[in-house]
């Protein structure tokens, strides 16, 4: 496995991949691996001749009270997994690397972006669209893999590749839960063992909210108070949010009478958490995506 660190040397390295007709299958990160990770590149290994995934903590989707400093790295270990999971080729940019001393243009979204983390993480969705796009140029990925426990990252960057033309396919990856039901994340090392025990609450919130659907609910309001109540009953942690939109459009519903994304945010002491669940108005779990 290559390990790059140089912008222009994967770009290089990349022209000629596609010069050779090999279909790359790229897994943007930010490291500190887990087997939510190792699920998308065991998957772009199944799909893609060649499989690339980029580690970058990138400051540019970072608010200026939020963890960039603490967020979780360990490179050694992340090469190790890659290598695992049959990863080809691993680039590790610096921040000198990947942005100039002054960054003249940024990219930035309409909608999809107000609600949910967008509201709560002002500019946080413009980072990651800034560096996507700069990765997508740098490493010309045939399909890229990205998590649904970001399910709105998974929306925003939708509309970046069709609004832009990037000749990319999106793949979305259901999220891989630890055996308790919470979702995978670099972050919840960063949770105590009393927060690691209330943190279970964030997806049996999320599964209640969805069972009321099952069972008839179509009012959202009803079910956003049900599982605010939920979460608020069984954690200390501060409710950042709980909200219920269409997916992926992420635009008001009145009655669940189509696919809608139900989403929880929980600020713990040292980590901020997010789940979703996203599934029709029948509550069966989201199949169709994009
Ligand atoms: N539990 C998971 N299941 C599936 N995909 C995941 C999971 N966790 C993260 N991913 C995906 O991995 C990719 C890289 O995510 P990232 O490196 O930010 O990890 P992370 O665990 O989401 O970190 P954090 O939530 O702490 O920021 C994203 O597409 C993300 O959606
Ligand atoms: C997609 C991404 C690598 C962009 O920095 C990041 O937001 C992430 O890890 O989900
Ligand atoms: N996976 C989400 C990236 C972030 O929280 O910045």
């Amino acid at each position: 496995m290559e390990v790059i660190r140089s912008a222009a040397e994967m770009q290089k390295k990349s022209f000629a991949f596609i010069r050779e007709s090999k279909t790359i299958g790229f897994v943007p990160t930010m490291g500190f691996f887990h087997e939510g990770h190792v699920a998308l590149m065991e998957q772009a290994r199944r799909e893609n001749d060649l499989v690339i995934t980029s580690i970058f903590v990138n400051p540019l989707q970072f608010g200026p009270n939020e963890d960039y400093e603490r967020y979780p790295r360990n490179e050694a270990n992340d090469l190790a997994l890659a290598a695992d999971a049959g990863v080809d080729l691993v680039f590790i940019p610096s921040a000198a690397e990947m942005y100039p001393a002054k960054m003249l243009i940024s990219l930035t979204i309409e909608e999809r972006a107000n609600v949910l983390c967008g509201r709560t993480r002002p500019g946080h969705f413009e980072g990651v669209l800034t560096v996507l796009a700069k990765l997508f140029h740098l490493i010309q990925p045939t399909k890229a893999y990205f998590g649904m426990k970001d399910a709105q990252q998974f929306s925003v960057v939708s509309a970046l590749v069709d609004n832009l033309n990037f000749p990319v396919q999106l793949i979305a990856v259901p999220t891989v839960r630890e055996s308790d039901g919470l979702a995978k994340s670099s972050r919840n090392v960063n949770l105590d063992e009393k927060e690691r025990k209330e943190a279970v609450s964030l997806y049996k919130a999320l599964q209640h909210g969805r069972q009321l659907v099952v069972d008839g609910e179509k009012n959202p309001a009803i079910i956003v108070k049900e599982v605010k109540e939920q979460i608020a009953s069984q954690l200390n942690g501060k409710m950042d949010y709980v909200e219920l939109w269409s997916y992926p459009a992420l635009e008001p519903v009145s009655v669940i009478d189509r696919q809608v994304i139900l989403a929880i945010a929980v600020q713990f002491e040292k980590a901020r958490l997010i789940d979703n669940l996203v599934f029709d108005e029948r509550g069966c779990i989201g199949s169709q995506i994009r």
